[in-house]
């Protein structure tokens, strides 16, 4: 199945892009233009592109900031992986010195230390952190 969202340009131009993940073929996750939006959001306004932006400008700097993010993400995303596997070194040496695997008072200080941090949505990233180091207990 293919989800497609309307978009339309700031020049005015409509067309469809492929949410990602939702396409059945197809390696960028993008469809062929197809128009098929209303060049007008309803309720009147100016036209939107991809971004949301009702003027040219806001488009530009959302566009500029995205690309930001996408950078911090990618390193995010590197940074979870280097932690995956100095946790995975940590848990093989403590099993191959005859302990378990999970330490569930170290586990306490890491929630806390995100918590404390960020709130309860670092605590729920700290458990996903925790999950993706040593899998579901
Ligand atoms: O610090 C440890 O002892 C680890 O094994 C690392 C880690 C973690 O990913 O932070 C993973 C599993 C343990 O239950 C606790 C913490």
């Amino acid at each position: 199945m293919t989800v497609t969202t309307s978009s339309t340009s700031t020049t005015g131009v409509t067309g469809t892009t492929a949410v990602p993940g939702t396409t059945g073929s197809g390696a960028a996750g993008v469809t062929p233009a197809a128009p098929t939006g209303p060049a007008v959001p309803a309720g009147g306004g100016s036209t939107t592109d991809r971004t949301g932006a009702r003027t040219p400008a806001a488009a530009g700097e959302i566009g500029d900031a995205r690309r930001l993010i996408d950078d911090l993400d990618e390193r995010i995303i590197g940074l979870i992986r280097e932690r995956m596997e100095v946790s995975d070194r940590i848990q093989r040496a403590r099993i191959a010195s005859g302990g378990r695997r999970v330490h569930l008072a170290r586990e306490m200080e890491v929630l806390r230390h995100y918590g404390d941090a960020l709130g309860r949505p670092g605590t729920d990233l700290a458990m996903t952190l925790l999950e993706l180091g040593r899998g579901r207990i």
